[in-house]
């Protein structure tokens, strides 16, 4: 039986703070110096957290990409028409869109999900999942109803728990859906008053004139529909994002499952933050793959205390930037697994260490 998404929250454990200090101590019996792996060595502790296991092979991955459309594209917010979104769908089901080619580099698998877009579209690999056709125009009134945005985010949980129950210990957030840079520009300003000038970025490359046309859609979204912040399903219903409400249920899920979950760009991380204030202790299971060029991202996983890897220069989405990641994912679980330790290599250990028996660590926060 489908759970409700607070029974879901409560379901969320913080993350494994022993096996995370047993990986601590692992890294610092490797032979480097301590923290000199810097970044790599953070992510490392975080996976033992998340996953309760100090040393792994990098799981079996998958990136899920969410498609719905977006009624507010009727304001004129984006560069490009909204029947790119059923397109790129097609796309994604024959293998040749950017995701797909990064996501094959990196061994990961596909997951295309229509969550709502406005097409009729037919493919045995496609995960039918379609709650309406497209959100209503946020300008004007709610995107969706509560009922509706729960039930995305239910969808997104669901795909995650059978996948886990198959072997995928790894997710990726991805997305598609021409005017979903709009709807998260909305959803971050009313989640954290960040006036809409400084949320709204430019998209699929929109010029300085439209983005001004966007900051003002933005804010009639948010006048007209007056989201209440402490009510994170109610002001995902009212701003939306079909496919943002699936992305909240996909980070819960990987949460619930005790996977780890990699956070695309702007629009994922949007999606984050509707996860985190639902259940805070989410946070933990995000890993950010990269800082996307859009507008307020910087300042949003700095909100979520994330730190990203990658420094790309990417605006794209899709899962791009979190498949990328899944290298370095990788090569943090063969650090932990193949390294050779100072005592079995027989190379000498630090003279600082032999000074005040504390690890000089890189202190890289993730
Ligand atoms: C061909 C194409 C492929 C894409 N893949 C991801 N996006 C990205 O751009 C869209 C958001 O930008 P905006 O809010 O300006 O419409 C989303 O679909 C996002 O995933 C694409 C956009 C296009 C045009
Ligand atoms: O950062 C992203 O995810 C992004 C930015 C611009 C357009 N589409 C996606």
């Amino acid at each position: 039986m489908l759970q409700s998404v607070k029974e879901i929250a409560r379901s969320i454990s913080a993350l494994d703070a022993k096996a995370a200090a047993a990986a601590q101590l692992h890294l610092d019996s490797l032979t480097k110096p301590p923290g000199s792996l810097g970044k790599l060595e953070s992510v490392a502790m975080k996976l033992a957290g998340i996953t309760g296991r100090v040393a792994t092979s990098f799981p079996k991955s998958a990136v899920v990409v969410m498609a719905a459309d977006h009624g507010v594209c009727a304001e004129g917010i984006s560069a490009f028409p909204a029947e790119v979104t059923p397109q790129m769908v097609r796309n994604f089901l024959a293998g040749g869109a950017a995701v797909n080619v990064l996501a094959r580099q990196a061994g990961a698998e596909v997951m295309c999900v229509d969550i709502g877009v406005d097409a009729d579209i037919e493919h045995p690999d496609l995960i039918a999942k379609k709650i309406r056709y497209g959100t209503g125009n946020i300008a004007v009134g709610p995107a969706m109803s509560r009922e509706e945005a729960e039930a995305a985010i239910l969808v997104g949980f669901e795909i995650v728990k059978q996948a886990a129950a198959r072997g995928v210990g790894c997710f990726v957030t991805g997305e598609m859906g021409i005017g979903n840079t709009t709807a998260s520009a909305a959803l971050m300003s009313a989640f954290t008053g960040i006036p809409a000038r400084e949320t709204v970025g430019r998209g699929t490359g929109i010029s300085e004139e439209r983005w001004r046309h966007k900051v003002g859609v933005v804010d009639r979204a948010l006048a007209c529909n007056r989201p209440d912040p402490a009510d994170p399903i109610g002001t995902l219903a009212k701003l939306g994002g079909l496919e943002i409400a699936g992305l909240t249920g996909v980070i819960l899920g990987a949460a619930a499952n005790r996977c780890p979950v990699v956070i695309d760009g702007f629009i994922s991380s949007v999606a984050a933050l509707a996860a985190q204030r639902i259940a805070p202790e989410s946070a933990g299971y995000m890993i950010a793959s990269h800082v996307s060029q859009e507008q307020g991202h910087a300042q949003l996983l700095s909100l979520l205390g994330l730190e990203p890897m990658l420094h790309l220069e990417m605006r794209l989405g899709e899962g791009t930037g979190g498949v990328l990641a899944l290298h370095l994912l990788d090569a943090a679980c063969r650090i932990m697994a193949e390294m050779a330790t100072f005592q079995g290599a027989g190379v000498s250990t630090s003279h600082e260490n032999a000074k005040d028996g504390t690890p000089e660590n890189g202190g890289n926060g993730l």
